[in-house]
């Protein structure tokens, strides 16, 4: 699991390293991580490859100067573009200029033919106190590196990304890696600007430094070894988890098998259907126990309910009769628009754990107050607020818990997009709430499955959302 931390943690825990350290040894430190990654991306011979390091007024712009020292020294040529000559870190320019790496203003003639001919470019503008939206020349800087084809390694962050929240307004550097110090930063988990993410502890750790706590997570694959063992010798179809499905409609079959087939291939203890689709679901998925009405389905320990369901007065029924279960709920898709009508039914679910699965237009519908430009501080907000789970869909998926628990979704692909593959999400997560994960975690665990199994689809050559059934389960060994 990748813990990320607000920006004022991060200055926190750099404190401790810093009192014991000092700050040129971090930086030192620093420089050797990030020179290294800009080896890695320039394979084959070094001598004569061209670097551009891009350096602000800060220690951001010192680490990318120290960086560029340790490059020359491979024998790169490397210039450093300056946006704030009178301001910039004194000590690293020096180490910079005594290895005579050349060095320009960033308003000299030349530059940004500098940066379309580099095989790398260094993005040393702004780091932790980055305030977006990136200034002039800061702004140029970053529009014409991310025009250039060399390859991008930021330095801590992306210049352009606000660190706390990972929202971009304007110009933001394109890093195909990121390099990030001591521990990873919030706004790095939601941007899609970073890269590959390679987070470098340079002497920092976030245990040294007292009353300092996680702001979000990120699982990652042995997360879900742990969360989800295989079944056991003493397990049976019961303890392997009961979900029930509610979902699909005359006018929307399909969306009854897509998400019933997602509930069948994450975790098959047992899968029942209820509702008006129960030919087509058994016609796919045999092993499905399928009841017309959820009052007749038998016990189960989660219900999904929504996906192509409709919004007429039998799905309000439909809606009415699950919400008033005392098990956990996933609400989804059309169910969504009818709580929106209908903000009484979540009321009455007081502590009882639920579920929202919002694309960006539902949340917008059940919550128009809540601002979505800050996607993460949306969704915690809505969970506050209504007391559930709220998952908020996108190309990095949010799930927060009415406590404050925040995780971000990294698997994925923009294959994803495309109509049911939602319905699928809700039934992946749907069979992980009725194992007894909680509300939060079987929802972040159920978007990490889903993105995965969109990310093998793709590499499979396979689009569509019935694809993603066969890559939902674990990749053989
Ligand atoms: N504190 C330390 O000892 C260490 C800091 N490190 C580096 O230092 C960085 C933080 O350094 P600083 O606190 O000096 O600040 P930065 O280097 O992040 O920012 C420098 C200055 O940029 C300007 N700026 C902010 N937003 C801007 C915008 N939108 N447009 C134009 N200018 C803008 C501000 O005047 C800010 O003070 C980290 O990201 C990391 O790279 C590392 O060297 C490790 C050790
Ligand atoms: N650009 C994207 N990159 C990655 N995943 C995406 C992207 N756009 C959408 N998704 C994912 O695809 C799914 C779409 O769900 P949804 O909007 O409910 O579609 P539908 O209702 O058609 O099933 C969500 O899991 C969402 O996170
Ligand atoms: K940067």
């Amino acid at each position: 699991m990748i813990h990320a931390y607000t920006a004022e943690s991060i200055r926190s825990i750099e404190q401790v390293s810093l009192d014991r350290d000092g700050q040129a040894t971090l930086m030192r430190r620093a420089a050797a991580a990030v020179a290294e990654q800009v080896l890695v991306a320039l394979p084959g011979p070094l001598p004569g490859r061209r670097v551009v390091v891009l350096v602000g007024p800060g220690n951001n712009g010192g680490d990318a100067l120290l960086a560029g020292a340790l490059l020359r020294r491979r024998g790169l040529a490397v210039t450093a573009v300056l946006t704030a000559p009178d301001r910039t870190h004194a000590v690293a320019l020096a180490e910079f200029r005594r290895r005579a790496g050349r060095v320009l203003a960033a308003d000299s003639r030349g530059v940004a033919g500098l940066i379309s001919g580099a095989d790398a470019i260094v993005d040393g503008l702004v780091g932790l106190s980055a305030r977006p939206p990136l200034r002039s020349p800061m702004d140029a800087l970053v529009t014409a590196a991310n025009e250039s084809a060399a390859v991008r390694v930021a330095v801590d962050l992306p210049s352009g990304v606000d660190p706390a929240t990972g929202t971009v307004d304007g110009p933001v550097f394109a890093a195909d890696v990121t390099v990030t110090f001591g521990a990873v930063k919030t706004g790095l988990l939601v941007t899609d600007a970073a890269g590959q993410l390679i987070c470098d502890p340079i002497g920092m750790d976030p245990a040294d430094a007292p009353g300092v706590g996680v702001d979000a997570v990120a699982l990652t694959e042995g997360d879900l070894d742990r969360w989800l063992p295989g079944p056991g010798t003493t397990d049976d179809k019961y303890s392997g988890g009961l979900v029930g499905i509610v979902a699909g409609s005359p006018g929307y079959p399909g969306a009854a098998v897509l998400c019933t087939g997602g509930a069948v291939r994450t975790r098959p203890g047992m899968v029942r259907y209820a509702g008006a689709q129960g030919g087509a679901v058994l016609a796919r998925w045999p092993e499905v126990v399928a009841s017309e009405t959820p009052d007749g389905a038998g016990r189960v320990q989660a219900w999904v309910v929504g996906p192509g369901l409709g919004t007429d007065d039998r799905a309000m029924e439909l809606l009415r009769f699950v919400l008033g279960e005392d098990v956990p709920v996933l609400v989804d898709a059309d169910a969504l628009t009818l709580l929106a009508q209908h903000p009484d039914l979540l009321a009455g679910r007081a502590g009882r754990p639920t579920v929202l699965t919002p694309h960006e237009r539902e949340f917008a519908r059940i919550f128009p107050e809540i601002d979505l430009a800050d996607r993460l501080r949306a969704a915690r907000s809505a969970a506050a607020t209504s007391g559930a789970t709220v998952l908020l869909k996108g190309h990095r998926t949010v799930v927060a818990a009415p406590d404050g628990t925040t995780a971000v979704n990294r698997s994925g692909s923009s294959w994803l997009a495309s109509a049911g593959s939602g319905d699928v999400l809700s039934g992946v997560i749907g069979s992980l709430l009725a194992t007894g994960l909680e509300p939060w975690q079987a929802a972040a665990a159920g978007a990490f499955l889903h993105g995965r199994a969109g990310e093998r689809a793709q590499a499979a050559g396979l689009a569509g959302a019935s694809a993603l059934w066969d890559f939902l389960g674990r990749p053989a060994a």
